[in-house]
C-alpha cells in the first residue's frame, strides 16, 4: 500500500462517561468531554489525579470499566470493545523521549512509514524536519542532539504517519524552563499547521495556557471543568478549579442583589448575574488582577510580602479586617513590606461559591 501525501484529516474525539481503573478499583470515574477536529485539548491536574490513566485509555493501553471513547465517529473503546493500540491510528509522545539511539534522525522519523513508498517516506521526513526546524539533520544520531531537538524529532516521528490524534504525555517536563517556554508555542504552531487534533497531559497550567484550545481540569479521577483557558481562569466551575488555576483568595461575602456582593473589599457591583439569593453568605474569589495598586485610592492595604516578576510586582496585602489578598502592580511601583498602599478593585464578573 502506498500512502498519499495529502494533508491530514483531523479527527474529533468524544469521551462519554468513561471509567477506568486497575484491579477493579476505579481511578478515573465517569469522565466526559468532546474535542473538536483540529483542536488541542489538555488534561490538567495535580499528580496522581488520573491524567495518564485517561490518556492511556484513549491510546488503547487500558480497557474501560464503563463508558465509551469515539474517534472520528468510530467507537474504539467500551467495556466490551477495545480496538488494539496499533489499529487506532493514534500517535504518542512521552516525557522520556525514547528515540531509537542506533537509528539516525531520518530513520527515527520514518520508523512508522513502512507501508509508504520510499520516495514518499523521504519526502515526508524532509517535510517534517523543515516543520520542526531541523532541516538537514537527517543523518545525525539522537545522542548528538540537545533535549529540545530530540523532543522535536520525537514529535516529528509521532506525526509522520498522519495519525488521527496525537497524545502528548508531559512531553516538556524533562526540559528546562527556558527551553520549555520556547518549545511549547512552536509545537502548538506545528500541530496547527498539520491540522492535527491532540491531547496534552500536564500538571503545569502555564504549559496548558500556551498550548491548548480547551482544558479539562482534573482532580481525584474526575473532570471538574472543560473550557477555554479564559473560562477556567475567569469562570471556574468549582472551588477546586478556582484554587488550582492561578493565584486567588476566597473572601467571605454577603449577596446584596442579583449582581452585587458585599465583603471586606466593600460593596462590589458586577456586570453578570451571579445566581445567588439575596443575603446569601458566600465566598468570593479574588484574583491578583482584580485588585490593582493605585496611589490615588483611599482604600488601602498593608504589604505583607512581595514578589518581583519582571513586568510587574505581585504583592500580598492585608486589609483592615486582617484578611490578606493578592494585588497586582506595575513593576515601577516598588513598595516595601509594611507600607500601606492604595488599592482599586476591578472585579466585574463575580465568582462565588456557597460557604
Ligand atoms: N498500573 C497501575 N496499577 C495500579 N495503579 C495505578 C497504575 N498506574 C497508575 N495507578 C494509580 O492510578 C492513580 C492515577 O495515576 P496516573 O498516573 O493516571 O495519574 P497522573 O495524574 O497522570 O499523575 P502524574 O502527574 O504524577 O503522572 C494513582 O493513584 C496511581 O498510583
Amino acid at each position: 500500500m502506498t500512502q498519499q501525501s495529502s494533508s491530514n484529516m483531523a479527527s474529533d474525539l468524544t469521551l462519554s462517561n468513561v471509567t477506568v481503573g486497575y484491579d477493579g478499583q476505579q481511578v478515573v470515574a465517569q469522565t466526559s468531554f468532546h474535542l473538536a477536529a483540529g483542536e488541542i485539548g489538555c488534561l490538567l491536574g495535580p499528580s496522581g489525579c488520573g491524567k495518564s490513566t485517561l490518556l492511556r485509555a484513549i491510546a488503547g493501553f487500558e480497557p474501560l470499566m464503563s463508558g465509551q471513547i469515539e474517534v472520528a465517529g468510530q467507537v474504539i473503546s467500551t467495556a466490551e470493545i477495545n480496538v488494539p493500540p496499533e489499529r487506532r491510528q493514534i500517535g504518542m509522545v512521552f516525557q522520556d523521549i525514547a528515540l531509537f539511539p542506533h537509528l539516525t534522525v531520518g530513520e527515527n522519523i520514518a520508523f512508522g512509514l513502512t507501508s509508504w513508498s520510499k520516495s514518499q517516506a523521504l519526502e515526508r521526513v524532509d517535510e517534517l524536519l523543515a516543520l520542526v526546524g531541523l532541516a538537514g539533520f537527517q543523518s545525525r544520531y539522537p545522542h548528538s542532539l540537545s533535549g529540545g531537538q530530540q523532543q522535536r524529532v520525537a514529535l516529528a516521528r509521532a506525526m509522520a504517519p498522519k495519525p488521527k490524534l496525537l497524545l502528548l504525555d508531559e512531553p516538556f517536563s524533562g526540559l528546562d524552563a527556558k527551553l520549555r517556554e520556547e518549545l511549547v508555542p512552536d509545537i502548538r504552531s506545528i500541530l496547527l499547521h498539520e491540522e492535527m487534533s491532540a491531547i496534552l497531559v500536564t500538571h503545569d497550567q502555564m504549559e496548558a495556557f500556551a498550548m491548548a484550545d480547551q482544558v479539562s481540569v482534573m482532580s481525584d479521577g474526575e473532570i471538574h471543568q472543560t473550557g477555554t483557558c479564559y473560562e477556567i481562569y475567569h469562570r471556574p466551575a468549582t472551588r477546586f478549579v478556582a484554587s488550582f488555576i492561578g493565584h486567588g483568595d476566597f473572601l467571605p461575602a454577603t449577596v446584596c442583589g442579583p449582581n452585587c456582593v458585599h465583603s471586606d473589599l466593600g460593596r462590589i457591583q458586577g456586570n453578570l448575574h451571579h445566581g445567588f439569593a439575596d443575603q446569601a453568605e458566600v465566598d468570593l474569589l479574588v484574583r491578583p488582577d482584580d485588585i490593582l495598586h493605585d496611589d490615588d485610592s483611599e482604600f488601602v492595604g498593608v504589604i505583607v510580602s512581595k514578589w518581583f516578576r519582571g513586568s510587574h510586582f505581585l504583592y500580598r496585602v492585608s486589609l483592615a479586617s486582617g484578611k490578606v489578598v493578592y494585588c497586582f502592580a506595575s513593576s515601577h511601583h516598588d513598595h516595601s513590606v509594611g507600607q500601606a498602599i492604595g488599592l482599586t478593585i476591578h472585579l466585574d464578573h463575580l465568582v462565588m461559591f456557597n460557604r
